[in-house]
């Protein structure tokens, strides 16, 4: 008999969060699947939790109760080394606040990934500054930008290099928490563009959060947090 591939790359079950110090829980989803491929818009007010299931989703934070597997691997299961490896070899993030390195170059920012994780380098399939330099030549970053400390470029521009580090090294699953928040009109156009292009070319899954409902129509599912989330009340 033929095995038939599970087609979730994302799985949550009976998964409820609630942040150190607080009395009561600010996520409890019942269920929750996400096929591999998939682009996935997510939406909500502020302060629904989208950021804290992003957290989830990366093994940034965990949970005692109910599970949250990711490429079959139960997160809470793996430790906390463990988890920052599967982060970095599956999953290009795009933190709300950049995360970049301020002691490190636009460049320098950009490849990282790749020096954590030898999966991630093995499939930069050309010479990786090579592939540095095209990702963020798309994304309109001036050439004369490249050796500068990230902390010299305008908010723009630091996001556009917090997305090609993302992308860099085409992982399984791409997560963007409001990547558009600081662009305008055409670095907007240009960085879906990109964004789609290479999740396509990849076969990757991509969530993305965004409060921007002209994007929406980009994706082949939206999720409404609200709906999912047991915990009402929330703003
Ligand atoms: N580090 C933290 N410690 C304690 N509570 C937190 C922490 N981070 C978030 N929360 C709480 O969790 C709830 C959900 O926050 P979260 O950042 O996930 O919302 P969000 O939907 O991403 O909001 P936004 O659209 O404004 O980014 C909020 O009530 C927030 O105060």
């Amino acid at each position: 008999m033929d095995t038939i591939k599970d087609p979730a790359i994302i799985k949550l079950e009976h998964v409820r969060y609630t942040w150190p110090g607080n009395d009561s829980p600010t996520l409890d989803i019942p269920h929750l699947t996400i096929n591999q491929g998939e682009h996935l818009f997510i939406k909500g007010p502020s302060g629904c939790g989208k950021s804290t299931l992003l957290s989830l989703l990366t093994g940034i934070n965990t949970t005692p109760e109910g599970s949250v597997k990711v490429l079959d691997n139960d997160l809470g299961q793996l430790s906390g080394s463990m988890r920052d490896k599967f982060r970095a070899d599956h999953i290009g993030y795009i933190f709300q606040q950049f995360n970049l390195l301020p002691y490190l170059s636009v460049i320098e920012n950009v490849i990282l990934p790749c020096q954590f994780s030898r999966q991630r380098k093995g499939q930069v399939f050309d010479d990786l500054q090579r592939s540095a330099e095209q990702l963020l030549d798309k994304l309109h970053l001036d050439q004369s930008l490249r050796n500068k400390s990230v902390v010299e470029l305008s908010i723009g521009q630091q996001q556009r290099v917090a997305a090609v580090r993302a992308l860099i090294g085409n992982p399984e699953i791409i997560i963007a928490d409001e990547p558009t928040s600081s662009l305008d009109y055409d670095n907007r156009t240009a960085f879906i563009e990109l964004l789609l292009d290479q999740v396509n070319q990849a076969n990757s899954t991509l969530l993305f959060v965004s409060h921007d409902p002209t994007l929406e129509p980009l994706f082949d599912r939206s999720l409404d947090l609200r709906e999912l989330n047991q915990i009402g009340g929330h703003v």
